[in-house]
């Protein structure tokens, strides 16, 4: 009997020096600093060039960085165009996908794979996200879509290309925060997949269009939107213990809880917790944050035993409803951010590529052969 690693659990394929995980005891480092403190501390802009270059950058590097991301903001008329004519019913994600796929097309370097070319096409997908996302919500909801602006950091000209006007500092940081926390998490399924097909020496978009798709599923990044549909299913706190002992007593999964590798805490999820207490003491927006504490009450208590705790995407959605987004584009958010954690992952396996290919156990028929259509029943 073979030994199979479901869902390749535990399964080591490749070294990195970018993260660290312990799921026991629910940290997170990245180049070995707690993600705590790059949440308190730092800027998405410099925990994303310290992922693509593996080393913290010096003060000169990255405001040399930060002017390459300010400076290549702007996406092709060719996409506006095409964002602007996408069926309004898709969802953001499907959305993104197709436009990052098409911004591959109309980038004369695209086919380049050496390492050069993949951190320079990393910095434009980087920068160049933010103005595709935006743009994706404006053409939905019938607006004028806003050019990015040089002036703001990364989080503010996204929130002011999407909201159409300039966030206050306060929102800025928010979140920037948000996106430091979302930029990188190991061998999660998406940045696994970029790798696979960074593997077979394709391209960088082809890497992030197939990193888009598997961050798109509820398992995985599409979990933030589900949480969010959870609480408007739940309504009010006084009835979300119910609704989840009912839940798992038909054995149903709970959105936002569980996690591969964390069986405890994930330690995102403890800083977003703390922002979204803050966004809950505003007047108003309480009853989201109230019907979580209850949830994750309730999802402790009941299987906290087997591993279960909130994950990154339990108070994310919390937090993003507050700044004025709406749940169908917080996967696309995470994208926002998980972009570099994609690139960098990619960069850093290409160093000493070996393409990426499994097996498994065959456990068909032996010894048939073939039936003419006529003589099957
Ligand atoms: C950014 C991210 O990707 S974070 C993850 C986002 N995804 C979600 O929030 C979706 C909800 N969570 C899940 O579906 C899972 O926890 C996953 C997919 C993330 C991880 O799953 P796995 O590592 O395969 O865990 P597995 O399915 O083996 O679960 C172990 C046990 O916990 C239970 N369990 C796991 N997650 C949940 C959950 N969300 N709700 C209820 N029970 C759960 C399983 O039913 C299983 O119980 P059993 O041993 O009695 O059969
Ligand atoms: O690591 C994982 O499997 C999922 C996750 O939390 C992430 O990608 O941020």
């Amino acid at each position: 009997m073979s030994n199979i690693a479901k869902g390749l659990e535990g399964v080591l394929f490749t070294e990195s020096k970018l993260t660290f995980i312990n799921g026991a005891e629910g940290i997170l480092t990245h180049l070995g600093i707690p993600i705590q403190e790059w949440a308190e501390k730092s800027t998405f802009e410099e925990l994303s060039l310290a992922l693509l270059d593996a080393e913290l950058p010096t003060a000169e590097e990255l405001a040399k960085f930060d002017a390459e991301l300010r400076a290549n903001r702007s996406i092709p008329a060719e996409l506006v165009e095409l964002i602007e004519n996408m069926p309004r019913r898709a969802h953001p994600m499907q959305a993104l996908r197709t436009a990052v796929s098409y911004l591959g097309l109309l980038d004369p370097q695209s086919e380049e794979v050496s390492q050069e070319a993949r951190r320079a096409i990393s910095i434009r997908m980087i920068a160049q996200f933010s103005t595709i996302i935006a743009a994706i919500k404006r053409a939905q909801e019938g607006q004028p879509i806003v050019a990015p602006r040089q002036d703001l950091t990364h989080a503010g000209n996204f929130l002011y290309m999407l909201n159409g006007k300039e966030p206050t500092a306060e929102q800025a940081r928010l979140f920037d925060i948000a996106l430091i926390l979302h930029a990188d998490h190991g061998m999660n399924a998406s940045t696994f997949t970029a790798i696979a097909t960074s593997s077979t020496i394709s391209d960088m978009y082809s890497c992030i269009t197939s990193a888009i798709g598997a961050l798109k599923g509820p398992l995985h990044g599409g979990a933030n939107e589900q949480v969010m549909v959870m609480l408007d299913e739940v309504g009010s706190p006084d009835k979300a213990a119910e609704y989840i002992t009912d839940k798992l007593d038909k054995k149903e999964k709970i959105m936002g809880v569980g996690h591969r590798v964390y069986k405890y805490f994930d330690p995102r999820s403890r800083v977003l917790r703390d922002y979204a207490e803050v966004v809950a003491n505003k007047e108003g927006r309480s009853n989201y944050y109230q019907i979580l504490e209850t949830i994750e009450k309730t999802v402790v208590d009941r299987i906290g035993s087997k591993g279960i705790y909130p994950n990154v995407d339990f108070y994310s959605g919390t937090v993003y409803s507050d700044l004025g987004i709406s749940k169908e584009y917080f996967t696309p958010i995470f994208a926002l951010a998980r972009i570099s954690g994609w690139c960098a992952s990619v960069i850093e396996y290409s160093r000493d590529n070996r393409l990426l290919r499994p097996d498994a156990v065959y456990t068909g028929l032996s010894d048939q052969h073939y039936t003419e259509l006529q003589d099957r029943q």
